[in-house]
C-alpha cells in the first residue's frame, strides 16, 4: 500500500471526467513520511505535498537541508528562509497533490486568522470594560459624596 490513499477526480453533472487541473490527488501524512530518502523525497509546505527528488541537487541552499525535512512539513522552514517569490514559483513544477483534509493542522495552509480570536470585532468584546469604566466613575463619586457628607 504505497499509493495515494485517496484521490478526487472532479466530475461535472454527467460524470464525465474533466481537465487534470480540476482533480486534486490527496496524500496522508503517512504516506508522505516514507518518502524520506534521496531515492524519492517528498515535502509538506503550506498543505501540499511536493516531490522534490529531481530538485534536491538544484536546490540553492543545498540538499542537506531538504534531506532535514524529508517526509515532513517543511512550511516552517521553508518561510524562515524567507524565500523568494521565484522560490515560490519553483514551487508549483514539483507539486503532487494535498494533504489529506483529515491530516491538515489547523495551523497550516489555508488559516482563518478570526478563528483565534473569535469575537476582536465584536461589540461584547469593548463595550463590556466601557460599562465597567464607567461604574467605577459613579461608584467613586458616590463614596466621595458620602464622605464629604459625614
Ligand atoms: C521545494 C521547496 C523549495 C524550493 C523550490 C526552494 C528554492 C530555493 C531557491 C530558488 C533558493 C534561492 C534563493 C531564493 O530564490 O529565495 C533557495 C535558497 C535557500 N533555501 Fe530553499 N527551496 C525549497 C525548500 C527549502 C527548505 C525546506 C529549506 C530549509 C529547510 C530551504 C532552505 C534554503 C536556504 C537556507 C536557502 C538560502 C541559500 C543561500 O542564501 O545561500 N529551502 N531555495
Amino acid at each position: 500500500n504505497s499509493g495515494p490513499m485517496a484521490t478526487v477526480e472532479a466530475s461535472d453533472s454527467d460524470g464525465k471526467r474533466q481537465g487534470v487541473e480540476n482533480s486534486v490527488t490527496y496524500y496522508r501524512l503517512e504516506e508522505v513520511a516514507k518518502r524520506n530518502s534521496t531515492k524519492e523525497i517528498w515535502l509538506v509546505i503550506h498543505g501540499r505535498v511536493y516531490d522534490i527528488t529531481r530538485f534536491l541537487n538544484e536546490h540553492p541552499g543545498g540538499e542537506e537541508v531538504l534531506l532535514e525535512q524529508a517526509g515532513a512539513d517543511a512550511s516552517e522552514s521553508f518561510e524562515d528562509v524567507g524565500h523568494s517569490s521565484d522560490a515560490r514559483e519553483m514551487l508549483k513544477q514539483y507539486y503532487i497533490g494535498d494533504v489529506h483534509p483529515n491530516d491538515l493542522k489547523p495551523d497550516s495552509g489555508s488559516k482563518d486568522p478570526s478563528k483565534d480570536a473569535p469575537c476582536k470585532s465584536c461589540w461584547s468584546y469593548w463595550i463590556l470594560p466601557i460599562i465597567g469604566a464607567i461604574a467605577l466613575g459613579f461608584l467613586y463619586r458616590y463614596y466621595m459624596a458620602e464622605s464629604k457628607s459625614s
